[in-house]
């Protein structure tokens, strides 16, 4: 991935381009608005980070003039001055995230990771776009699963309303994609949608992050901040991987969520807040409740309305369908457009059971489409995790009676299944009849 860094200062320049290249990609400077334009034009750059300041002139009207130009790539500013309209005029201005200075090689990376996953997601062009050219996409919000059907008719209404929304589900099933698409569905899509990863940092650090502090309040606080909470006003507040907020922050989360008003840390001026909270978990909140771990009020503020979003081993009839569309965006990336997957690759993709969901199925189709050497994708294209297991000869189309496909069917699920009620989802049979179909054939 290439990365541009706009800046006047010459030893920042050198300082950020050694950090980017230490992560492992590629670093370009610019000390001007006429240079950075000129290398975004010219170079196929993925991401920018740009100064506030750069000299006499203003980064954020260089951001502007690079959105005007339609060139819409992730761009990050550095806010060094600690005022919250510096970071609300910054992503108003287009930018995709700001960090504020000081900040640590970690920072930057966790940031350009998170680009770099999301590259393929928004499928946006660094170079200015012809007009009329259609925008491709890896994103499909559509299911043949009735379960996700409902999931997303729900998501749909919710997302007009202004209530709390709570989206669940494993690592890689689409959570973070699912909020944004809610967020640009709401009357607050023209407003920042900002995220809150509460995992990535100490209580301390995560308690500034969303509230912001004031200068002293502790060790490493150098000057006044504003928080995201701030940062998102009028807009929407992602919080995500919210099972791992620490209990000392939950009932400062709750107050803002009840009463809309919060405090930074180290200040006791009392500050109201305008966002709309959507909060993400792979974790099963209601265990954690019962373990004492989670807030029981805040996790029935967070969950006004629930989305689940279930793994796609309980989405079949999705497999065959995503997989297609991944392979139509990398295709039309890399100008192969009759690629397409053999009937043999099919069905191995249809039997794995994808425990890294959605995140893993567009890495192994990325995987296979630079792989083939011509246009049909088969099997040994594909990871040996997906064929290693154990060859059955009992498969559909072979000489077997009903009843023992039936049977082994089943006994492939149960293996998968993390529990008795969720075999009987992906089966769409009861839980009852499951139990005893089980017992019948030996297997519980
Ligand atoms: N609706 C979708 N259509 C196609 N691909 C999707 C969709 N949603 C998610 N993906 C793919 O899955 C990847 C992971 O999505 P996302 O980050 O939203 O998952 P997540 O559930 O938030 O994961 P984590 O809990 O690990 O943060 C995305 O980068 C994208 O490639």
């Amino acid at each position: 991935m290439n990365v541009l860094i706009v800046d006047d200062e010459k030893n920042i320049l050198e300082t950020m381009a050694a950090t980017v290249t230490s992560i492992g990609y590629q670093a370009f400077t610019a000390h001007n608005p006429r240079q950075a334009m000129r290398q975004l034009k010219e170079k196929d750059i993925h991401a920018m980070f740009l100064d506030m300041r750069l000299g006499k002139e203003s980064g954020l009207d260089f951001l502007k003039s690079v959105r005007n130009e339609g060139i819409q790539l992730p761009a990050i500013v550095f806010t060094a001055y600690s005022s919250v309209e510096s970071a609300i005029d910054a992503l108003k201005s287009g930018a995709t995230d700001y960090i504020q200075k000081p900040f640590y090689p970690k920072d930057i990376k966790q940031m350009l990771d998170r680009i770099h996953e999301d590259r393929h997601v928004e499928a946006v062009p660094a170079k200015t776009a012809p007009a009329g050219t259609k925008k491709r996409s890896t994103i499909l919000f559509e299911s043949r699963q009735e379960s996700v059907q409902k999931t997303l008719a729900v998501a749909e209404k919710a997302a007009s309303s202004e209530a709390n929304l709570l989206i669940l589900g494993q690592s890689g099933t689409g959570k973070t994609v699912l909020a944004r698409h809610l967020h640009s569905l709401s009357s607050r899509s023209q407003e920042p949608f900002v995220t809150v990863n509460c995992p990535s940092l100490s209580r301390d650090l995560l308690e500034s992050e969303l509230f912001g502090h004031m200068k002293g309040a502790f060790t490493g606080a150098v000057s006044d901040t504003w928080g995201k909470v701030a940062a998102a006003n009028k807009g929407t507040l992602f919080l995500d991987e919210i099972g791992e907020l620490p209990q000392e922050i939950q009932p400062k989360l709750l107050r803002l969520l009840q009463e809309k008003e919060y405090e930074r840390v180290g200040e006791t001026q009392t500050r109201s807040s305008n966002v709309r909270v959507i909060a993400a978990t792979n974790r099963n909140l209601e265990a954690e409740v019962e373990a004492g771990r989670f807030r029981v009020d805040l996790y029935y503020r967070l969950k006004v309305i629930e989305l689940s979003l279930p793994p796609l081993v309980e989405r079949p009839s999705d497999i065959l369908p995503l997989a297609e569309n991944y392979l139509a965006y990398f295709a039309g990336e890399s100008k192969r457009p009759n690629l397409h997957f053999s009937q043999e690759a099919q069905n191995t993709l249809l039997e794995y059971g994808w425990p890294g969901n959605l995140r893993e199925m567009r890495n192994v189709v990325e995987r296979a489409s630079i792989l083939s050497e011509n246009d049909e994708i088969g099997p040994h294209h594909l990871p040996s995790s997906l064929q290693e297991r154990e060859e059955s000869s009992i498969r559909p189309g072979h000489s077997v009676p009903l009843a023992r496909l039936e049977e082994e069917h089943i006994r492939l699920i149960l293996e998968k299944a993390e529990s008795l009620e969720q075999a009987a989802r992906i089966l769409e049979i009861d839980t009852a009849t499951l139990y005893r179909k089980r017992k019948r054939m030996g297997l519980a």
